[in-house]
């Protein structure tokens, strides 16, 4: 699924990019599936406000958003239903897992999402979670658990679902180096099995990931 960006520009954000230049702000961008991009930016430039326009949790914007040529913003609800549960993975950077439920529950609520059958058998959550080191609080309720653990859950959450495109809003703030090590590979294993294309930003640059684009917000 090919992803194209025309003059995209966050109006709250209009006074202050006209004033520098843009990888991705108020410019022309074809990313094309399979493409492992890193978007590198300051705190409070946009990052989080790019995953939730692509995700189509906000609209105010000027420009367009085109998911294999149908612009985002004429999607029905069912069609972004449908985008979200098998084109359209994330992790957000406020996470946004269900405190009151369990980490597993987290979790199975994005296994069972696809409308046309489970994407992986509940055994492979364990795998992950055994992979990540999160075994241990599976049966705990998510609002216990430490930010770097929910950061995994999130991550494998993500990952349990179809998609095409996966978007991570600095998807391994709250980790160190041998779990960030560990949550790349596995996202990298994901990507490769499905063909599937990323957008990851981050604050700095970093080489968790083998990326094949790099942009500037
Ligand atoms: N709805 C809004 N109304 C007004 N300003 C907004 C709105 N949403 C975001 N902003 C502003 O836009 C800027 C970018 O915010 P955003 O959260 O996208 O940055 P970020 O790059 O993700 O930051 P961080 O690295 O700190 O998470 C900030 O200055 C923020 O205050």
């Amino acid at each position: 699924m090919e992803l194209v960006l025309q003059n995209l520009i966050p109006i709250p954000l209009r006074d202050k990019l006209s004033q520098r230049n843009s990888d991705i702000w108020n410019t022309q961008k074809t990313l094309k599936q399979g493409e492992w991009i890193k978007v590198k930016a300051p705190s409070g430039t946009g990052k989080t406000t790019l995953v939730h326009i692509l995700y189509r949790l906000r609209n105010d914007y000027t420009g367009h958003v085109l998911w294999n040529g149908k612009e985002e913003q004429r999607f029905s609800a069912a069609e972004l239903a449908v985008l979200r549960q098998s084109a359209v993975s994330v992790v957000f950077q406020d996470l946004r897992l269900f405190s009151q439920l369990t980490a597993r529950e987290n979790i199975e609520l994005n296994r069972v999402l696809p409308a046309s059958g489970t994407h992986y058998e509940s055994t492979v959550i364990d795998a992950m979670a055994e992979r990540l080191g999160v075994t241990h609080i599976l049966q705990q309720r998510a609002g216990l658990c430490s930010y770097g653990e929910q950061q995994r859950i999130a991550i494998i959450r993500a990952l349990v679902q179809p998609f095409q495109w996966l978007l991570m809003d600095e998807p391994f703030s709250h980790l160190d180096e041998e779990n960030t090590r560990k949550a790349a590979a596995l996202i990298a294993e994901e990507c490769e099995k499905r063909g599937a294309g990323f957008i990851l930003t981050d604050l700095d640059e970093d080489r968790h990931l083998p990326y094949t684009t790099f942009y500037n917000l």
